[in-house]
Protein backbone atom coordinates (compact mmCIF):
# COMPACT_ATOMS: atom_id res chain seq x y z
CA UNK A 1 0.00 0.00 0.00
CA UNK A 2 2.65 2.41 0.66
CA UNK A 3 5.65 3.35 -1.36
CA UNK A 4 7.47 5.51 0.06
CA UNK A 5 7.98 6.84 3.30
CA UNK A 6 8.78 10.63 5.08
CA UNK A 7 12.13 11.26 6.33
CA UNK A 8 11.38 12.08 10.01
CA UNK A 9 10.99 15.78 10.98
CA UNK A 10 11.55 17.68 14.48
CA UNK A 11 12.59 16.42 17.98
CA UNK A 12 10.26 13.85 18.89
CA UNK A 13 10.72 15.05 22.55
CA UNK A 14 10.13 18.73 21.34
CA UNK A 15 6.33 19.45 22.46
CA UNK A 16 6.11 20.70 26.20
CA UNK A 17 3.57 22.39 27.95
CA UNK A 18 4.09 24.36 30.82
CA UNK A 19 1.87 25.34 33.51
CA UNK A 20 -0.97 25.83 30.87
CA UNK A 21 -4.47 26.74 32.39
CA UNK A 22 -7.34 26.74 30.45
CA UNK A 23 -10.99 28.06 31.06
CA UNK A 24 -14.12 27.68 29.85
CA UNK A 25 -15.36 31.17 31.01
CA UNK A 26 -15.26 29.81 35.35
CA UNK A 27 -14.99 26.36 34.24
CA UNK A 28 -10.96 25.67 34.83
CA UNK A 29 -10.61 22.70 32.68
CA UNK A 30 -6.72 21.95 32.82
CA UNK A 31 -5.09 23.81 35.73
CA UNK A 32 -1.62 24.02 35.64
CA UNK A 33 -0.62 21.34 33.64
CA UNK A 34 3.09 21.00 32.67
CA UNK A 35 3.74 17.83 30.47
CA UNK A 36 6.29 16.38 28.03
CA UNK A 37 5.09 14.43 25.02
CA UNK A 38 7.06 11.39 24.26
CA UNK A 39 9.39 9.63 26.52
CA UNK A 40 12.51 8.46 25.01
CA UNK A 41 12.06 6.28 21.72
CA UNK A 42 8.00 6.67 21.81
CA UNK A 43 6.87 8.48 18.21
CA UNK A 44 2.99 8.08 19.33
CA UNK A 45 1.64 9.02 22.27
CA UNK A 46 -2.15 8.02 23.53
CA UNK A 47 -4.21 10.41 25.71
CA UNK A 48 -6.58 8.15 27.47
CA UNK A 49 -8.93 9.35 30.15
CA UNK A 50 -12.75 9.51 31.06
CA UNK A 51 -15.37 11.77 28.97
CA UNK A 52 -14.93 15.24 30.30
CA UNK A 53 -11.21 15.27 31.82
CA UNK A 54 -10.28 17.42 29.57
CA UNK A 55 -8.03 15.73 26.69
CA UNK A 56 -9.86 17.18 23.64
CA UNK A 57 -9.43 20.89 24.94
CA UNK A 58 -5.43 19.89 25.80
CA UNK A 59 -5.24 19.07 21.91
CA UNK A 60 -6.69 21.84 20.79
CA UNK A 61 -4.52 24.04 23.12
CA UNK A 62 -1.73 22.72 21.50
CA UNK A 63 -2.56 23.28 18.00
CA UNK A 64 -3.69 26.91 18.38
CA UNK A 65 -7.67 26.50 18.96
CA UNK A 66 -7.62 27.37 22.99
CA UNK A 67 -5.84 30.00 24.35
CA UNK A 68 -4.40 29.26 27.49
CA UNK A 69 -5.72 31.53 30.25
CA UNK A 70 -1.53 31.08 31.85
CA UNK A 71 1.24 28.84 30.83
CA UNK A 72 2.76 28.17 27.53
CA UNK A 73 2.76 25.59 24.65
CA UNK A 74 6.28 25.21 23.65
CA UNK A 75 7.87 23.15 20.35
CA UNK A 76 11.58 22.54 20.01
CA UNK A 77 11.87 25.27 22.96
CA UNK A 78 9.51 27.80 20.82
CA UNK A 79 6.83 29.79 22.81
CA UNK A 80 3.94 28.75 20.86
CA UNK A 81 1.87 32.01 21.92
CA UNK A 82 0.85 34.23 19.37
CA UNK A 83 1.71 31.45 16.46
CA UNK A 84 -1.61 31.01 14.48
CA UNK A 85 -3.29 27.37 14.13
CA UNK A 86 -1.72 27.27 10.41
CA UNK A 87 1.39 28.51 11.20
CA UNK A 88 2.41 25.94 13.73
CA UNK A 89 2.90 23.10 11.26
CA UNK A 90 0.79 20.38 12.92
CA UNK A 91 -1.52 18.46 11.36
CA UNK A 92 -4.77 17.66 12.81
CA UNK A 93 -7.25 15.40 12.47
CA UNK A 94 -11.27 15.40 14.43
CA UNK A 95 -13.75 12.81 15.26
CA UNK A 96 -15.54 13.64 12.37
CA UNK A 97 -12.66 14.49 9.77
CA UNK A 98 -13.79 18.06 9.12
CA UNK A 99 -13.72 17.56 5.30
CA UNK A 100 -14.52 20.60 2.84
CA UNK A 101 -17.88 19.23 1.85
CA UNK A 102 -18.50 19.23 -2.32
CA UNK A 103 -15.02 19.06 -2.99
CA UNK A 104 -13.30 16.18 -4.13
CA UNK A 105 -10.58 13.68 -2.42
CA UNK A 106 -7.54 15.61 -4.34
CA UNK A 107 -8.69 18.85 -3.06
CA UNK A 108 -9.24 17.96 0.11
CA UNK A 109 -5.50 15.99 0.05
CA UNK A 110 -3.82 19.41 -1.54
CA UNK A 111 -5.88 22.12 0.84
CA UNK A 112 -2.71 22.66 3.22
CA UNK A 113 -0.22 22.37 0.18
CA UNK A 114 -2.18 24.73 -2.12
CA UNK A 115 -1.80 27.44 1.04
CA UNK A 116 1.82 26.56 1.10
CA UNK A 117 1.87 27.33 -2.68
CA UNK A 118 3.24 24.14 -3.65
CA UNK A 119 3.39 24.34 -7.33
CA UNK A 120 0.68 22.23 -8.91
CA UNK A 121 2.39 19.50 -10.06
CA UNK A 122 4.58 18.78 -6.92
CA UNK A 123 0.77 18.63 -5.43
CA UNK A 124 -0.54 16.57 -7.74
CA UNK A 125 3.11 14.07 -6.95
CA UNK A 126 2.16 14.45 -3.26
CA UNK A 127 -1.42 13.84 -3.17
CA UNK A 128 -1.11 10.75 -5.48
CA UNK A 129 1.48 9.52 -2.90
CA UNK A 130 -0.63 10.37 -0.09
CA UNK A 131 -3.86 8.35 -1.76
CA UNK A 132 -1.02 5.50 -1.70
CA UNK A 133 -0.58 5.92 1.87
CA UNK A 134 -4.24 5.61 2.74
CA UNK A 135 -5.01 2.66 0.54
CA UNK A 136 -7.51 5.18 -1.33
CA UNK A 137 -5.44 5.50 -5.07
CA UNK A 138 -8.10 6.00 -7.97
CA UNK A 139 -10.09 8.18 -5.65
CA UNK A 140 -8.66 11.61 -6.68
CA UNK A 141 -12.02 12.57 -8.21
CA UNK A 142 -14.58 11.15 -6.03
CA UNK A 143 -16.35 13.63 -3.87
CA UNK A 144 -15.61 13.39 0.13
CA UNK A 145 -19.10 13.78 0.75
CA UNK A 146 -19.75 10.35 -0.74
CA UNK A 147 -17.08 8.51 0.93
CA UNK A 148 -17.58 5.84 3.71
CA UNK A 149 -16.69 6.78 7.55
CA UNK A 150 -13.59 5.19 7.19
CA UNK A 151 -12.14 6.48 3.73
CA UNK A 152 -13.47 9.81 5.30
CA UNK A 153 -10.76 9.58 7.87
CA UNK A 154 -8.00 8.57 5.77
CA UNK A 155 -8.79 11.13 3.66
CA UNK A 156 -8.43 13.59 6.85
CA UNK A 157 -5.19 11.61 7.82
CA UNK A 158 -3.92 12.27 3.93
CA UNK A 159 -4.85 15.75 4.62
CA UNK A 160 -3.00 16.63 7.39
CA UNK A 161 0.05 14.45 6.28
CA UNK A 162 0.65 15.66 2.90
CA UNK A 163 2.57 19.00 4.29
CA UNK A 164 4.92 16.92 6.29
CA UNK A 165 3.59 18.55 9.65
CA UNK A 166 6.29 18.68 12.50
CA UNK A 167 4.01 16.96 14.97
CA UNK A 168 0.48 14.68 14.28
CA UNK A 169 -2.61 15.81 16.69
CA UNK A 170 -5.65 12.97 16.20
CA UNK A 171 -8.41 13.76 18.42
CA UNK A 172 -10.86 10.34 18.97
CA UNK A 173 -10.21 9.94 14.91
CA UNK A 174 -12.21 6.50 15.05
CA UNK A 175 -14.75 7.72 17.27
CA UNK A 176 -17.47 7.43 14.68
CA UNK A 177 -16.60 4.16 13.40
CA UNK A 178 -17.86 1.22 14.25
CA UNK A 179 -15.99 -1.56 15.98
CA UNK A 180 -14.43 -3.41 12.83
CA UNK A 181 -13.66 -0.19 11.21
CA UNK A 182 -12.41 1.14 14.51
CA UNK A 183 -9.71 -1.75 14.91
CA UNK A 184 -8.75 -1.95 10.94
CA UNK A 185 -8.06 1.53 10.99
CA UNK A 186 -5.95 2.02 14.15
CA UNK A 187 -3.61 -0.33 13.44
CA UNK A 188 -3.35 1.46 9.86
CA UNK A 189 -2.74 4.67 11.44
CA UNK A 190 -0.40 3.15 13.12
CA UNK A 191 1.88 1.87 10.99
CA UNK A 192 1.07 4.71 8.41
CA UNK A 193 2.29 7.47 10.74
CA UNK A 194 5.70 5.09 11.63
CA UNK A 195 6.18 5.11 8.07
CA UNK A 196 5.98 9.09 7.79
CA UNK A 197 7.89 9.16 11.58
CA UNK A 198 5.74 12.10 12.38
CA UNK A 199 5.17 12.12 16.65
CA UNK A 200 1.73 11.89 17.05
CA UNK A 201 -0.57 12.39 19.91
CA UNK A 202 -3.94 10.88 19.76
CA UNK A 203 -6.65 11.18 21.84
CA UNK A 204 -9.17 8.44 22.78
CA UNK A 205 -11.05 6.51 25.55
CA UNK A 206 -10.64 3.64 24.25
CA UNK A 207 -8.18 1.10 26.03
CA UNK A 208 -7.93 -1.42 23.62
CA UNK A 209 -7.01 1.15 20.59
CA UNK A 210 -4.64 3.33 22.78
CA UNK A 211 -2.50 0.19 22.80
CA UNK A 212 -2.96 -0.65 19.35
CA UNK A 213 -1.87 2.78 18.21
CA UNK A 214 0.75 3.90 20.89
CA UNK A 215 4.04 2.98 22.42
CA UNK A 216 3.23 5.37 25.14
CA UNK A 217 -0.34 6.17 27.13
CA UNK A 218 -0.54 9.16 29.09
CA UNK A 219 -3.79 8.58 31.49
CA UNK A 220 -5.48 12.06 32.43
CA UNK A 221 -7.65 12.84 34.89
CA UNK A 222 -9.58 16.00 35.61
CA UNK A 223 -6.96 18.16 33.82
CA UNK A 224 -3.71 15.78 34.97
CA UNK A 225 -1.49 13.50 34.11
CA UNK A 226 -1.62 11.05 36.05
CA UNK A 227 0.33 8.39 34.67
CA UNK A 228 2.50 8.12 31.55
CA UNK A 229 4.19 4.33 30.44
CA UNK A 230 4.38 1.98 28.10
CA UNK A 231 0.75 0.02 28.01
CA UNK A 232 2.31 -3.03 29.18
CA UNK A 233 3.69 -0.93 31.87
CA UNK A 234 0.15 0.90 32.71
CA UNK A 235 -2.28 -2.18 33.03
CA UNK A 236 0.68 -4.06 35.30
CA UNK A 237 1.47 -1.44 37.77
CA UNK A 238 -0.76 1.39 37.59
CA UNK A 239 0.01 4.04 40.12
CA UNK A 240 -3.48 3.75 42.20
CA UNK A 241 -6.58 2.49 42.59
CA UNK A 242 -8.27 4.78 40.20
CA UNK A 243 -6.23 4.35 37.36
CA UNK A 244 -6.43 0.44 38.20
CA UNK A 245 -10.25 0.50 38.26
CA UNK A 246 -10.29 2.74 35.01
CA UNK A 247 -8.09 0.57 32.95
CA UNK A 248 -9.85 -2.24 33.76
CA UNK A 249 -9.73 -3.34 37.38
CA UNK A 250 -13.07 -5.22 38.37
CA UNK A 251 -12.11 -5.91 41.58
CA UNK A 252 -9.23 -4.84 43.61
CA UNK A 253 -7.55 -7.60 46.97
CA UNK A 254 -5.34 -6.54 49.41
CA UNK A 255 -2.17 -8.76 49.51
CA UNK A 256 0.70 -9.50 52.13
CA UNK A 257 4.23 -10.07 50.23
CA UNK A 258 5.96 -11.92 52.06
CA UNK A 259 9.40 -13.95 50.82
CA UNK A 260 8.52 -13.23 46.80
CA UNK A 261 5.02 -14.52 47.22
CA UNK A 262 1.49 -12.64 47.54
CA UNK A 263 -0.84 -13.86 49.71
CA UNK A 264 -4.58 -12.83 49.45
CA UNK A 265 -8.17 -14.07 50.41
CA UNK A 266 -8.16 -15.44 46.11
CA UNK A 267 -5.13 -17.28 46.83
CA UNK A 268 -1.27 -16.91 46.02
CA UNK A 269 0.74 -15.57 43.12
CA UNK A 270 4.38 -14.98 43.42
CA UNK A 271 5.06 -11.13 43.12
CA UNK A 272 8.75 -9.79 43.22
CA UNK A 273 8.46 -7.17 45.25
CA UNK A 274 9.23 -6.75 49.13
CA UNK A 275 7.75 -7.67 52.03
CA UNK A 276 4.60 -5.93 53.06
CA UNK A 277 1.29 -4.52 52.45
CA UNK A 278 0.19 -4.43 48.53
CA UNK A 279 -3.47 -4.10 46.44
CA UNK A 280 -3.87 -6.23 43.45
CA UNK A 281 -6.23 -5.01 41.01
CA UNK A 282 -7.67 -8.16 39.16
CA UNK A 283 -9.85 -8.50 35.35
CA UNK A 284 -11.52 -11.26 34.98
CA UNK A 285 -8.06 -12.74 33.35
CA UNK A 286 -6.56 -12.05 36.13
CA UNK A 287 -8.55 -15.23 37.74
CA UNK A 288 -8.65 -18.63 36.52
CA UNK A 289 -10.63 -21.04 37.64
CA UNK A 290 -10.66 -25.02 37.23
CA UNK A 291 -12.05 -27.72 39.45
CA UNK A 292 -11.62 -27.63 42.96
CA UNK A 293 -9.88 -31.31 45.04
CA UNK A 294 -11.76 -31.08 48.29
CA UNK A 295 -9.83 -31.52 51.09
CA UNK A 296 -6.87 -29.52 49.78
CA UNK A 297 -8.29 -26.28 48.26
CA UNK A 298 -11.10 -25.80 51.17
CA UNK A 299 -7.52 -25.49 53.45
CA UNK A 300 -6.42 -22.67 51.42
CA UNK A 301 -9.56 -20.85 51.50
CA UNK A 302 -9.18 -20.23 47.44
CA UNK A 303 -12.77 -21.94 46.44
CA UNK A 304 -15.59 -20.21 44.68
CA UNK A 305 -19.50 -21.11 43.34
CA UNK A 306 -20.01 -20.38 40.34
CA UNK A 307 -23.12 -18.41 39.65
CA UNK A 308 -22.96 -18.23 35.91
CA UNK A 309 -21.79 -18.85 32.68
CA UNK A 310 -21.62 -16.91 29.91
CA UNK A 311 -20.14 -18.26 26.57
CA UNK A 312 -18.24 -15.24 24.54
CA UNK A 313 -16.20 -15.47 21.80
CA UNK A 314 -12.90 -15.35 23.64
CA UNK A 315 -14.09 -18.77 25.94
CA UNK A 316 -15.76 -19.06 28.86
CA UNK A 317 -16.21 -16.27 31.28
CA UNK A 318 -17.67 -17.26 34.78
CA UNK A 319 -19.03 -15.35 37.49
CA UNK A 320 -18.09 -16.91 40.62
CA UNK A 321 -18.86 -15.95 44.57
CA UNK A 322 -15.89 -15.18 46.54
CA UNK A 323 -15.07 -14.47 49.86
CA UNK A 324 -14.72 -10.60 48.38
CA UNK A 325 -17.85 -10.84 46.85
CA UNK A 326 -19.06 -11.83 42.88
CA UNK A 327 -16.44 -11.55 40.58
CA UNK A 328 -16.00 -12.34 37.03
CA UNK A 329 -13.20 -14.97 35.87
CA UNK A 330 -12.15 -16.91 32.92
CA UNK A 331 -12.18 -20.76 32.81
CA UNK A 332 -10.40 -23.96 30.42
CA UNK A 333 -12.71 -26.53 32.15
CA UNK A 334 -15.68 -27.11 31.57
CA UNK A 335 -18.09 -26.03 34.19
CA UNK A 336 -21.22 -25.43 35.40
CA UNK A 337 -23.30 -23.31 37.92
CA UNK A 338 -23.24 -24.72 41.23
CA UNK A 339 -20.32 -26.27 41.05
CA UNK A 340 -17.49 -25.28 43.61
CA UNK A 341 -14.17 -24.40 42.42
CA UNK A 342 -11.00 -23.57 42.68
CA UNK A 343 -9.24 -20.22 41.82
CA UNK A 344 -6.41 -19.16 40.16
CA UNK A 345 -4.53 -16.25 40.53
CA UNK A 346 -2.78 -15.38 36.95
CA UNK A 347 0.16 -13.24 37.73
CA UNK A 348 1.13 -11.95 34.41
CA UNK A 349 -2.90 -10.56 34.57
CA UNK A 350 -2.78 -9.33 37.86
CA UNK A 351 -1.78 -5.30 38.32
CA UNK A 352 -0.04 -4.67 41.02
CA UNK A 353 -1.41 -1.15 42.33
CA UNK A 354 0.88 1.85 43.68
CA UNK A 355 4.68 2.95 42.73
N1 LIG B 1 -16.36 25.11 24.11
C1 LIG B 1 -16.62 24.80 25.39
N2 LIG B 1 -17.33 25.62 26.18
C2 LIG B 1 -17.59 25.32 27.47
N3 LIG B 1 -17.18 24.16 28.07
C3 LIG B 1 -16.47 23.31 27.35
C4 LIG B 1 -16.15 23.56 25.96
N4 LIG B 1 -15.44 22.50 25.49
C5 LIG B 1 -15.31 21.64 26.52
N5 LIG B 1 -15.93 22.12 27.62
C6 LIG B 1 -15.99 21.46 28.94
O1 LIG B 1 -14.66 21.21 29.38
C7 LIG B 1 -14.55 19.95 29.99
C8 LIG B 1 -13.50 19.10 29.26
O2 LIG B 1 -13.96 18.86 27.94
P1 LIG B 1 -13.08 18.06 26.89
O3 LIG B 1 -13.88 18.01 25.61
O4 LIG B 1 -11.73 18.65 26.82
O5 LIG B 1 -13.00 16.64 27.57
P2 LIG B 1 -12.62 15.23 26.94
O6 LIG B 1 -11.77 14.57 27.94
O7 LIG B 1 -12.07 15.42 25.58
O8 LIG B 1 -14.04 14.53 26.87
P3 LIG B 1 -14.65 13.51 25.78
O9 LIG B 1 -13.87 12.24 25.90
O10 LIG B 1 -16.07 13.38 26.22
O11 LIG B 1 -14.50 14.20 24.45
C9 LIG B 1 -15.93 19.33 29.98
O12 LIG B 1 -16.54 19.59 31.21
C10 LIG B 1 -16.65 20.10 28.86
O13 LIG B 1 -18.03 20.18 29.12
Amino acid sequence: MRSKTDAPRGDRTSLEVRDLTIAYGDDTVIDGLSWRLGGEGSLVTAILGPSGCGKSTLIRAIAGLESPVRGTVRFGGVDLAGVEVHRRDFGVVFQDGQLFGGRSVASNIGYGLRMRRWSRRAIAERVAEMLDVVGLTGYDRRLVDTLSGGQAQRVALARALAPRPRLLLLDEPLAALDRRMRDELAVEISEIVRAAGVPTMVVTHDHAEAATMADEIAVMRDGVMIQTDAPAGLWRRPVDEWTARFLGATTVVDAQVRSGVADTVLGEMPLDRPDGSRRLGLRPESVSIGPSSPGTDEDTGATATVMLVAELPAGPRVRIDTPVGEIDAVTDAAVAVGDRVRMRLVPERVAVIGP
